[in-house]
C-alpha cells in the first residue's frame, strides 16, 4: 500500500481543527493510535494503571495498531480525517510536493523520523548534472522543514557519486562559455549554500566510491559512515579546476595541510580506512554488514529530541557559518574562472575523447 506524504499528514493534522462537528470518542481514539504510529512507530511505553482510564484507552488503541509502518499510518490517517471532512464539504488538500514522485535524478523518503534523499542516476555512477543539482537544493529545503529529526544523503547503485557530471560542460548556451562559466558559478554556490545552511543533522552513508564535489562536501555533515569498500577521490588539478565545497577550509582543518594537499592538490585517492584516519570519516564498517548497522544508528539517533540536535548543531557550527559563507564565494570565484582556461578545456576533452 502506498503510504500518504509527510506534507498530506501535516495538512490532515491541520486541517482536524477545522470540523465543526465532533467526531466522537471512538474516532478521537483511533485519530490519536494513527498520530503516535505514523510520528513514533509501534506502541512500546508501559501499559497505564488500572484507574488512569483514559490513558489507558488512548494506550489500547495505539497498541491495536501493531507494527502498522509509520507510512500505512500516516495513510490510514489521512483517509479516516477525509472521511471526516467530507460530509462538511472539505477534503485534505496537500499533494505530493516533497514525494518521491516529484524528483527525477533523486529518491526522497521519509520514516520513523529520518529523511533519506537517495542520489538516483546509478547508471552515470550518480553523476550530479544540473538538474539534479536544483534537485538536491529542493529536497535539503523541504527536509530542513519536514518533521523529520535527521537527514540521510546516500546512493543508489554499487557508486555513492561521481561527482559532478562531466557533460554539464558540453551544454554551452546562448551567452557562449562565459555564460556557461557564470550560470554554474550560481549554481555550485547555492547548492554549496544549501549545505551550509541546513538546520539538521546531515549523515552521509557512503555506499561505494566517492568523486569530486560529493567528497568535498562532506566537510559540511555532521557524521559520515562507509562501507570499507568506498573510496574519495578529489582529482581537480587532474581536471584543471580547483576545490570546492568548503573543502580548501575544512580539508586542512580536519586533517592538517599536508593530508589535504595531498588530496586537494595531488589527487590521492583515499581508501574508506584512510579517510577514517584522517578524520573525513567517522567510521568504517564491512561491507556485509554495512547497511544493516547503519540503519540501527540512524534509527536510534532519530528517536532523540529534535529540537535539542538542531539546536546543539547550530553551536558546533553557528561560530564558523559566516566564514564558511565567504570561503564558498571565494572558491566559486576561482572555478568560474576556471571552467574558461585551457587547462579545465583540455581536461574535459580528454575524459570525451576516452569514451570513444
Ligand atoms: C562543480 C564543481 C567542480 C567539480 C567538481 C567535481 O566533482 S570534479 C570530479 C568530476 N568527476 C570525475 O572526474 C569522474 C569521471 N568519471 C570517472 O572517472 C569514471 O567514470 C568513474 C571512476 C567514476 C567510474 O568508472 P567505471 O569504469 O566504474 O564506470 P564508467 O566510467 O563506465 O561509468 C559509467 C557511466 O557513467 C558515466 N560517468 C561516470 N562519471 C561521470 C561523470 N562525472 N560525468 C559524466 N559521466 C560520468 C561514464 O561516462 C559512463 O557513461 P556511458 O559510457 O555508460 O554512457
Amino acid at each position: 500500500m502506498m503510504g500518504a506524504t509527510v506534507e498530506q499528514f501535516n495538512c490532515a493534522k491541520s486541517q482536524m481543527g477545522t470540523l465543526k462537528k465532533d467526531p466522537g470518542n471512538e474516532a478521537k481514539l483511533k485519530i490519536y493510535a494513527l498520530f503516535k504510529q505514523a510520528t513514533q512507530g509501534p506502541c512500546n511505553t508501559p501499559k497505564p494503571g488500572m484507574l488512569d482510564f483514559v490513558g489507558k484507552a488512548k494506550w489500547d488503541a495505539w497498541k491495536s495498531l501493531g507494527s502498522v509502518s509509520q507510512e500505512e499510518a500516516r495513510q490510514q490517517y489521512v483517509d479516516l480525517i477525509d472521511s471526516l471532512l467530507a460530509p462538511e464539504g472539505l477534503v485534505v488538500a496537500a499533494q505530493p510536493t516533497g514525494s518521491a514522485a516529484s524528483f527525477d535524478t533523486l529518491l526522497v523518503s521519509t520514516e520513523d523520523n529520518v529523511t533519506t534523499i537517495r542520489f538516483n542516476r546509478p547508471q552515470k555512477k550518480n553523476a550530479i548534472n544540473v538538474e539534479m543539482y536544483n534537485e538536491i537544493i529542493k529536497a535539503l529545503e523541504e527536509s530542513g522543514k519536514d518533521d523529520s529529526v535527521i537527514t540521510v544523503i546516500t546512493g543508489s547503485g554499487d557508486f555513492y557519486c561521481s561527482g559532478n557530471d562531466l557533460t554539464n560542460f558540453t551544454k554551452i548556451p546562448q551567452g557562449g562559455m562565459q555564460q556557461m562559466a557564470k550560470d554554474g558559478g550560481e549554481l555550485l554556490r547555492e547548492f554549496v549554500k544549501a549545505f551550509i545552511d541546513f538546520p539538521k543533522p546531515l549523515i552521509a552513508v557512503i555506499n561505494g566510491p566517492a568523486v569530486g564535489v560529493s567528497v568535498t562536501l562532506l566537510g559540511l555533515f555532521e557524521v559520515v559512515y562507509a562501507t570499507e569498500r568506498a573510496t574519495f577521490h578529489t582529482p581537480f588539478s587532474q581536471l584543471g579546476q580547483s576545490p570546492e565545497a568548503c573543502s580548501s577550509y575544512t580539508f586542512p582543518k580536519m586533517m592538517g595541510n599536508a593530508k589535504a594537499s595531498e588530496m586537494l592538490l595531488f589527487n590521492k585517492k583515499l581508501t574508506a580506512t584512510q579517510a577514517c584516519a584522517q578524520g573525513l570519516v567517522t567510521e568504517v564498517f564491512p561491507d556485509s554488514s554495512f547497511q544493516t548497522e547503519v540503519a540501527t544508528r540512524l534509527k536510534a539517533y532519530a528517536k532523540l529530541p529534535r529540537n535539542s540536535l538542531t539546536l546543539s548543531k547550530q553551536l558546533i557550527r553557528g561560530t564558523e557559518k559566516e566564514r564558511l559563507h565567504t570561503v564558498n564565494d571565494q572558491e566559486v570565484e576561482r572555478l568560474v574562472e576556471r571552467w574558461l582556461s585551457d587547462e579545465c578545456m583540455q581536461a574535459i576533452m580528454s575524459f570525451f575523447q576516452a569514451k570513444l
